[in-house]
């Protein structure tokens, strides 16, 4: 039987998974390859570091780039950009395949590891970056192949589902929950990528990416956060049957593809809104499969360790029957949908004067701009303040630039004291 070196760049949360399984699950991941997958090293920062799992002392070592020099596959577990950006372009460069979850250098160099690949002939798989353990970038590239993909819409960051399903479910703190995503390891080194939806936009460039031929970067991708998501917002939404999901969403419109992320609110009936924890979960719409979910876990040492696994053997797989690699489908140019363009609908909080005509100026406002109410609900006279009445809109489906430019000139009324809360809806 044929023996692959493997190299593995970092032992953290995921890379010791990686490590355990490689060397526990040995015989099993040889059959399945057809070949040996021989553990030749880990690069660590620190040899003497005490880690989560057992491992051979001699396997650690400080030079990354002479491990990379000897592997056929190197597994990059290390994250952020260098110096995992060069050790990658060095194994591509010599031929070596690469497997890494790290979508946020992918999101921006991504277009340029498949060019080395290509070239060398070396495999670049990249299942662990999107969703950790569920299959989701394969379907997309592979089974769907034959299909035509409108759209992809999910939750694919497990640490802002874990905070926002917290604050849902039993009113926990945002900062509480986002130390025990951090304890334990979903969150991204520096959480702020989480939190800010950085993580999720990346991820979404990846999806869009293959989804629809092309090259998005992070650039490319409208992002908001969670941060200004309050616990009167989460209460608000639970108190009309909706519940708030970071969503990532890439959808083919009439003069392009728009790819964006923000907090969304979703009906509770949608499949998406029973997604809690660390879960992640992706609907993808096609022209003849319909809708398709994937749901499963989205973080996680061992999760994400099965997808790097499952890469790991298809990529060894090939190494051993050999033969040409698929061409790369034609990458078209990417054509973005400008933001304002894209079709959403809003949620409308405001706090207003409890006087005469003020319901009547703001129907006029929003129809004005071409939008449309779903439904107007007035939610009775403030309680902290006399002559204060709240009120909550829900608008159809508009373009993000009439509804923004909707809630702007409301806002300018004398008679609104605040705009509490603006958030998207989507689902039915
Ligand atoms: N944790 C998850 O749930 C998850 C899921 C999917 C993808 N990912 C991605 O996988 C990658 C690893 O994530 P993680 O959670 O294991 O991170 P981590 O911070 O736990 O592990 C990274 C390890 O690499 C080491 N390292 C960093 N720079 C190094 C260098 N120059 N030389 C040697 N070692 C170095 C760090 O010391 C650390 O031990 C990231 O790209 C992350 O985005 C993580
Ligand atoms: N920090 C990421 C890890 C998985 O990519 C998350 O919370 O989803
Ligand atoms: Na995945």
């Amino acid at each position: 039987m044929k023996t692959l070196k493997v190299a593995l760049l970092g032992c953290g949360n995921v890379g010791a998974q990686v490590a355990r399984i490689l060397l526990e699950d040995a015989e099993m991941l040889a059959e399945r390859s057809g070949a040996k997958l021989e553990l030749v090293g880990i690069a660590v920062r620190n040899t003497a570091t005490k880690r989560a799992v057992v491992i051979p002392e001699g396997l650690f070592t400080t030079d990354a780039e002479a491990l990379v020099d000897q592997a056929d596959i190197v597994i990059e577990l290390l994250g952020g950009m260098e110096p995992a950006s060069s050790l990658i372009r060095r194994a591509l460069s010599r031929g070596a395949s690469v497997i890494t979850g790290n979508k946020a250098l992918l999101a921006a160099q991504g277009p340029e590891f498949n060019v080395l690949a290509f070239e060398s002939g070396a495999q670049l798989r990249y299942e662990a970056a999107v969703a950790g353990a569920i299959p989701i970038l394969r379907p997309i590239y592979d089974s769907l192949s034959g299909d035509t993909i409108t759209k992809v819409m999910g939750i694919v960051n497990g640490t802002t589902n874990f905070i926002l399903d917290a604050m849902d479910t039993t009113g926990a703190a945002f900062a509480d929950m986002l130390a025990e995503a951090q304890e334990l390891g979903y969150a991204e080194a520096d959480p702020t990528a989480d939190v800010q939806g950085h993580d999720a936009a990346a991820k979404a460039a990846i999806l869009a990416s293959l989804a629809f031929q092309t090259d998005f970067d992070l650039a490319d991708v409208h992002c908001e956060g969670i941060t200004k998501i309050t616990a009167e917002d989460v209460a608000a939404a639970k108190d009309a049957g909706m519940v708030i999901k970071l969503l990532a969403i890439a959808e083919r419109g009439v003069n392009g593809i728009g790819v964006r992320v923000h907090p969304t609110l979703l009906r509770r009936t949608h499949p998406l809104a029973a997604v809690h924890g660390a879960f992640n979960a992706i609907f993808v719409e096609a022209e003849n499969a319909g809708e398709l979910m994937f749901y499963g876990a989205g973080a996680g040492g061992a999760p994400t360790a099965s997808a790097v696994l499952g890469d790991t053997v298809a990529v060894a797989r090939r190494l051993v029957t050999g033969g040409p690699l698929p061409a790369i489908a034609l990458q078209q140019p990417a054509k973005v949908m400008d933001f304002a363009d894209i079709a959403t609908s809003y949620w409308i909080s405001l706090s207003v004067s409890d006087e005469p005509g003020v319901l009547a100026s703001i129907t006029e406002i929003v129809a004005h701009h071409g939008v449309s109410i779903e439904t107007l609900l007035q939610g009775g006279l403030s309680e902290t303040e006399d002559g204060v009445a709240e009120l909550r809109i829900v608008t159809h489906r508009s373009t993000e630039a009439a509804l923004a430019a909707t809630v702007k000139t409301i806002s300018e009324l004398a008679a609104v004291q605040e705009i509490t809360s603006v958030l998207r809806v989507e689902g039915n």
